[in-house]
């Protein structure tokens, strides 16, 4: 049997105060694979702050801690590894500065760009975006035959990003995604983080289920 689908969780653009209690309870609320540090705007000090506060967090839960977009500063941190976009710098040389580190890429709606990541040994390759998401100003739209085809096709897991929710998920997880990465899911879940982890597992099983 494949392994389960996972919930892959990435943190709000801006952390708000408090943040790291609500991670805490959104963590332990429910199965979440791994979390990415994302901080778009933030200078290198404050997500070295935000990773020194918030990595013991996820890996005292055993949650994978990744860092967006700096290889090279993941791997100073101790981070458990990076997610790497298509202009994130050299994949080469963060594959060999993360050995026995997660590399995550992102692959847009290319296969291309995902067997390229598969031959830079890439621990998953991310595909989306695969709904509208006002998260970030998504250029790609992907569709769920380049999960089934990847899913067939290679070992190597494959993550959907985009606008992704319980409502919308379970095609995703019917078509092969290993992990469903969320923001707004769970950050801007109306009755707060830990009910958005608790919905999204929830959904992921029964689509599971369904398959
Ligand atoms: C799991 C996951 N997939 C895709 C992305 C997007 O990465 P990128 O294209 O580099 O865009 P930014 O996130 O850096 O704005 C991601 N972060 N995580
Ligand atoms: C980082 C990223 N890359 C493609 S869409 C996206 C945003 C995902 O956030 P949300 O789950 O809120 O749509
Ligand atoms: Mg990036």
């Amino acid at each position: 049997m494949d392994d389960p689908c996972r919930l892959y969780l990435i943190t709000p653009p801006v952390l708000p105060p408090g943040f790291a209690d609500q991670l805490a309870a959104a963590l332990d609320a429910g199965d979440v694979a791994c979390l990415q540090l994302r901080l778009k705007d933030a200078p290198r000090d404050e997500v070295k702050r935000a990773v020194e506060a918030l990595m013991p967090i996820a890996q005292a839960r055993d949650v994978a801690f990744l860092l967006n977009d700096d290889a090279i500063l993941a791997a100073e941190l101790g981070c458990d590894g990076a997610h790497l976009g298509q202009g994130d710098g050299d994949h080469a040389g963060a594959r060999m500065l993360l050995s026995g580190r997660i590399l995550g890429i992102t692959c847009h709606d290319s296969r291309h760009l995902a067997m390229l990541a598969g031959e830079m040994a890439a621990d998953y390759v991310a595909f989306g975006a695969f709904f509208p998401t006002s998260t970030k100003e998504a250029q790609y739209r992907a569709g769920t035959d380049l999960l089934e085809w990847w899913s067939e096709m290679f070992e190597i897991p494959c993550v959907a990003i985009g606008g992704i929710t319980a409502a919308n998920c379970a095609p995703l997880v019917r078509a092969g995604a290993d992990f469903l990465a969320v923001v707004g899911a769970v950050w801007n879940h109306p009755e707060g983080p830990a009910a958005g982890v608790r919905a999204m597992n929830a959904a992921i099983v029964e689509a599971a289920g369904a398959a």
